[in-house]
C-alpha cells in the first residue's frame, strides 16, 4: 500500500492532478511554478536554464498548485485514521508557500533529477516576507528549506513527514532577490531519509544558508 501511494504521489508531483475534478480550476488547475509578471529577470534566466537542461528527461519541472487534490486527503486517512479532516476547513486549505498573492510571498519552481537523488529550488521572497527590514524572514527561509528538502525526500523514499531540521543562517537574504536552494538524499537507514542543502546565490558566490534534515516515512500499519 505504501508504495502504491508513493507512486501515485510520485506520478502527481510531476505530472500534476488529472483534470476535470471537482476542485474549482483556479486553485487546482493553476500550476504555479511557471514564470509570471513577478518573477524578475533573473528568476526567468534559472528558470530558462533549468527548462533547457530538463529537455533530455535529466531533470524533471514539479508542477506546483494552491491546493491538494481529493486522492491526496484520502492517501492523508490511510496513515492518520483518526485525524478529524472537517469539510469546511479542508475546502479552504491551501499550501502553505503558495498561499499568499502572486509576486508578494514565495514565488519558486522546483525541479528534480531521480538519477542523482537531487531537487532544485528556483526562489524569489517577496516583499511580505519580511523579517528584519529588506532582508527575508528566517521562519520564511526554512518554509522554503522544508518544502524543497520535502519534495527531494518524497520523491525519492515516499510518503514521509518532517521529524528534524537544523538550519544554519549563514548571510541574511536579501529581500525579492533571486536564490537556488540545492537539496539532496544523503542516505536512507530503515525509514530514516537524511537530505541536505545549501542555499546560494545565483553566481554561486554567497552561501546564505546550510541546512541537514531527517524524514520519516509514515507507517500505515502505526496509527499517527
Ligand atoms: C500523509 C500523506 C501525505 C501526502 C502528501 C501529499 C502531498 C505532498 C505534497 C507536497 C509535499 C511538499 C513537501 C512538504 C514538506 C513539508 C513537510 C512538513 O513540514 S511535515 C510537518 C512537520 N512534521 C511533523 O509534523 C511530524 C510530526 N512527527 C511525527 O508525526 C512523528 O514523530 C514521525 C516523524 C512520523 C515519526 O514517528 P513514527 O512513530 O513513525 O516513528 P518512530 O518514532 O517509530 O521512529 C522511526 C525512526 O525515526 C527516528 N526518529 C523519529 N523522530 C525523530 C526525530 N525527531 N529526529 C530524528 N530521528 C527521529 C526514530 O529514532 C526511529 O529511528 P530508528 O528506526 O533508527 O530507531
Amino acid at each position: 500500500m505504501l508504495r502504491g501511494c508513493a507512486g501515485l504521489l510520485r506520478s502527481w508531483a510531476l505530472r500534476g492532478p488529472k483534470r476535470g475534478r471537482s476542485f474549482s480550476s483556479e486553485v487546482l488547475h493553476v500550476d504555479h511554478s511557471l514564470p509570471n509578471p513577478s518573477w524578475n529577470e533573473d528568476m526567468r534566466l534559472l528558470f530558462d536554464q533549468f527548462m533547457k537542461k530538463s529537455e533530455d528527461g535529466s531533470w524533471k519541472r514539479l508542477p506546483s498548485y494552491k491546493c491538494n487534490p481529493p486522492e491526496r486527503i484520502e492517501d492523508v486517512k490511510i496513515f492518520f485514521p483518526d485525524a478529524k479532516l472537517l469539510k469546511e476547513q479542508m475546502s479552504q486549505a491551501q499550501q502553505f508557500p503558495r498561499s499568499l498573492g502572486e509576486g508578494v510571498g514565495f514565488e519558486y519552481a522546483m525541479f528534480h533529477n531521480h538519477v542523482e537523488d537531487r531537487t532544485v529550488c528556483i526562489f524569489q521572497g517577496g516583499p511580505h516576507l519580511q523579517g528584519v527590514p529588506g532582508f527575508l524572514h528566517g521562519g520564511a527561509i526554512a518554509t522554503m528549506i522544508d518544502s524543497a528538502l520535502g519534495m527531494c525526500a518524497i520523491l525519492t523514499g515516499g510518503i514521509a513527514m518532517t521529524a528534524n531540521l537544523n538550519i544554519n543562517f549563514r548571510r541574511p537574504i536579501p529581500l525579492c532577490s533571486v536564490v537556488v536552494i540545492n537539496c539532496q538524499l544523503d542516505r536512507v537507514e530503515g525509514r530514516k531519509l537524511f537530505v541536505s542543502c545549501n542555499i546560494r546565490s545565483m553566481d554561486e558566490k554567497t552561501l546564505y544558508s546550510e541546512a541537514t534534515s531527517t524524514f520519516v516515512k509514515l507507517d500505515p500499519k502505526k496509527k499517527n
